[in-house]
């Protein structure tokens, strides 16, 4: 029994086990606080865009942001392709965002400035 490890209570969920689900629930938090603040940054450039007539996608911003993040990755020993894929997924949703605003602006359904 390694340090920090206790008896098994009666819930039959170790101590320890308990104490990292909870570092792990305040992750999570962060975590969503973090993609909520992210995809409210990625509105405003959904509407700049549109505002400017730019292409929803950036391919060349989206390669330098991978490259930086697996770089990132490696340092902080995550795995730099898991790193890639969760990119990639989340600029994949920020893409259909920004064509939904594209299109909205294109319908006129919403004010220029914005
Ligand atoms: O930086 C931009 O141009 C964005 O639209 C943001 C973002 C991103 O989510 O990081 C999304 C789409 C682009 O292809 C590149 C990057």
């Amino acid at each position: 029994m390694g340090p920090g490890e206790g008896p098994i209570p009666e819930s039959g969920i170790p101590a320890d086990l308990i104490e990292a689900r909870a570092t792990i629930d305040n992750i999570d938090a962060a975590l969503i606080h973090i993609l909520a603040e992210r995809f409210r940054c990625t509105q405003r450039v959904g509407h700049i865009k549109a505002r400017h007539g730019l292409p929803p996608a950036d391919p060349g911003r989206e390669a330098r942001q991978v490259e930086r993040l697996r770089r990132l990755a490696e340092e902080s020993g995550l795995d730099p392709d898991f790193a890639e894929k969760f990119l990639s997924f989340m600029v994949t949703e920020v893409i259909r965002h920004h064509e939904v605003i594209q299109e909205e602006y294109r319908q006129g359904t919403l004010p220029p400035a914005r």
